[in-house]
């Protein structure tokens, strides 16, 4: 049932901890996000049986579109270790988005990621050079210390992109509000909703699909309000809270009810591109 089947370098062990490299973190960021979308069952999401609710790629573009972040996510991590300015770091993350529309004809599939994973390679990398633990939760609030107040006034009024629409119609803060707060619904949902089922079921997939369904049941998904306005985003809301409030992957039946919900989603054209995006900080979180 599982679509999830290459082992990227997840886990690391103490020894190799104490030398993290920008090109070890840089290889935790890549098999994060490969884990991501190589996950099924995700509602409405692309993943390697189908394409959700989308028309315009399939996994064969998400691959395509790694293959071209290979390099950015070592890049940005020693840069991060010269603690550099935001300024610096969209740089190198507008080069990036630049490289991955190239590989995948001009589609956006890691727009969220190259910005989430970016920042936090770069504070990743701010860390190591601070003398700080290099824990997920270090990491994190490296982001919100560092770079906070500038992600915040990165924002412009005549933005175009689909999150800056959507913020001025609903007033929501999306990826740069989460990013400058350091990521507090990976932080306080998803790596905990992560580690609690990992701890249960003793299965990787399992707990990310947990940890998923925990992410969309709380965030204010500027994709979903893109697409379904606030009926779409209380659809997929009400969904996830259902799906965990009958025991989520903890219930014998809970692949029949996340597939039940891929179809819904498909049918509404919706898709939780930010609670994805999220997944895959939290397995980056994870894996440091
Ligand atoms: C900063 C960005 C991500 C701003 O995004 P914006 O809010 O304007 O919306 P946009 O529609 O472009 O993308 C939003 C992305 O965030 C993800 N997302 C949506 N909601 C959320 C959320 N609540 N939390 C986290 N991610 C979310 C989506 O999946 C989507 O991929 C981006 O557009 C940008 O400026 N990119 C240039 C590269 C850059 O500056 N990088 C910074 C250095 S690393
Ligand atoms: N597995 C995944 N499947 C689909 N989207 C994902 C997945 N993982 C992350 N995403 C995020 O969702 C976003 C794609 O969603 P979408 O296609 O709705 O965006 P868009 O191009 O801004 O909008 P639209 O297609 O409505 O014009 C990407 O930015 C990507 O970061």
């Amino acid at each position: 049932m599982f679509a999830e089947s290459i082992k990227p370098e997840q886990s690391i062990d103490h020894a190799s901890r104490a030398t993290l490299t920008p090109e070890k973190i840089g290889r935790l960021a890549i098999g994060a996000l490969y884990r991501e979308v190589a996950l099924a069952p995700k509602p409405g999401l692309v993943n390697p049986v189908d394409s959700g609710s989308h028309t315009d790629m399939d996994f064969s573009t998400f691959v395509r579109s790694l293959q071209a972040l290979r390099g950015y996510f070592p890049a940005i991590s020693r840069l991060g270790m010269q603690t550099p300015t935001y300024a610096q770091l969209q740089c190198c993350g507008v080069d990036a988005e630049q490289r991955m529309l190239q590989a995948t004809n001009g589609i956006n599939t890691h727009r969220g990621a190259i910005f989430n994973l970016g920042l936090l390679c770069a504070a990743a990398g701010a860390d190591i050079a601070l003398g700080g633990s290099c824990s997920a939760e270090s990491v994190s609030r490296r982001v919100a210390d560092l770079w906070g107040p500038a992600i915040v006034a990165s924002a412009k009024p005549g933005n175009d992109s689909h999150g800056a629409v959507v913020q001025r119609r609903y007033g929501s803060g999306g990826a740069r509000t989460e990013a400058a707060a350091g990521f507090p619904s990976a932080i306080s949902i998803g790596l905990p909703a992560y580690r609690a089922a990992l701890a249960q079921t003793h299965c990787p997939q399992q707990a990310a699909v947990q940890c998923f369904f925990a992410l969309m049941a709380e965030l204010e998904d500027t994709n979903l309000l893109w697409r379904g306005g606030h009926p779409g985003l209380d659809f997929a809301r009400k969904a996830a809270t259902t799906f965990l409030a009958r025991g989520g992957v903890h219930a014998p039946d809970w692949q029949n009810h996340a597939q039940a919900l891929h179809a819904k989603f498909v049918s509404r054209r919706l898709s939780p591109g930010g609670s994805a995006d999220l997944l895959g900080v939290v397995l980056f979180l994870e894996s440091l």
